[in-house]
């Protein structure tokens, strides 16, 4: 089993997460609290009273565990290819796989990798929704103190299983979400390349950050749903579940909550994925 595409997704995932963190922030507190009143508002309440580090705010985790995530998600997409059409990464550009194939191993990149990716972005997710200030003497104090004690809280007041919360709503934003983001780079990469030629760095940065906007657009109200999933718990259950988290949502809020996020998934998706595909093809392009 080749392992440069499980190393080279792990170091662009981090080139990644870095650069579309603030906007993931902006994007999660949109979808679970109610009390802003859009985008600039919510910038500007987080700059207010946390500083530029509220928009940084869970990173930690994410950063750890994307070593994990990023490599499933190409490793897994890469070698499923391998299975499915015996061709290398290599190989691919002389002999394209069909977009069954890319669809067949983007979607089994995308499960394997949301059930890596289940606790660590629960994680990530109740540490984004604290909104007090850090470290400042008289304020309040936020409920955990970092990952290493929200996980711990989690684990003694919600059981293993409160780790997974949102899990399912995970796996139905990634799995399909996941073929149509590889669909979209190849595609886009073949339109715009000679035949049996590799990209250029223009035509992988622009095929990445198109796939990121296709499947962050397709993605977000699945995306909605688990981030309500994953803050419910906290205190107390609301929701019976994800089809009654779905259907309370839509009762209170009608169509529009399942686009709450669009905007912000969208904005950041161009610049993740472009770096994310550029350093990705780069360092196996170095190791080839
Ligand atoms: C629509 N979805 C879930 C994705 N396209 N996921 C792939 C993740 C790529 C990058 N780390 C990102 O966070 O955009």
């Amino acid at each position: 089993m080749p392992v440069e595409e499980f190393v080279a997704g792990w170091i662009s995932g981090a080139v990644g997460l870095v650069l579309g963190h603030p906007f993931d922030t902006i994007k999660v507190r949109l979808q679970t609290q109610n009390t802003y009143q859009g985008i600039v508002d919510c910038i500007l309440k987080t700059y207010r009273h946390e500083s530029v580090l509220g928009f940084f705010k869970g990173m930690s985790f994410p950063i750890a565990s994307v070593a994990l995530v990023n490599s499933v998600l190409f490793g897994v997409y890469s070698n499923t290819l391998l299975a499915l059409t015996a061709t290398s990464h290599q190989e691919r550009r002389a002999q394209p796989p069909s977009y069954t194939n890319i669809f067949i191993a983007g979607c089994t990149g995308g499960l394997l990798q949301a059930y890596c990716l289940a606790p660590f972005d629960l994680i990530k997710v109740r540490l984004q929704n604290q909104t007090e200030p850090r470290m400042q003497i008289g304020s309040s104090q936020p409920r955990y103190r970092g990952p290493v004690h929200c996980a711990a809280s989690i684990l003694r007041e919600e059981g293993p299983q409160g780790l997974f919360r949102g899990s399912w709503a995970l796996v139905l934003r990634d799995t399909p979400t996941l073929g149509m983001y590889f669909v979209t780079y190849e595609g886009l990469c073949r339109q715009y390349t000679p035949e049996g030629q590799n990209p250029s760095s223009a035509t992988v940065l622009v095929a990445g950050g198109f796939a990121g906007i296709a499947s962050w657009i397709t993605a977000t109200p699945f995306d909605v749903i688990k981030s309500r999933m994953q803050m419910d718990g906290l205190k107390g259950r609301k929701y019976r579940g994800m089809l009654d988290c779905m259907a309370s949502s839509f009762q209170q809020e009608g169509i529009g909550v399942f686009f709450k996020g669009m905007t912000l998934n969208s904005a950041r998706a161009f610049p993740v994925n472009a770096a994310t595909f550029l350093s990705y093809e780069y360092l196996l392009s170095l190791w080839r």
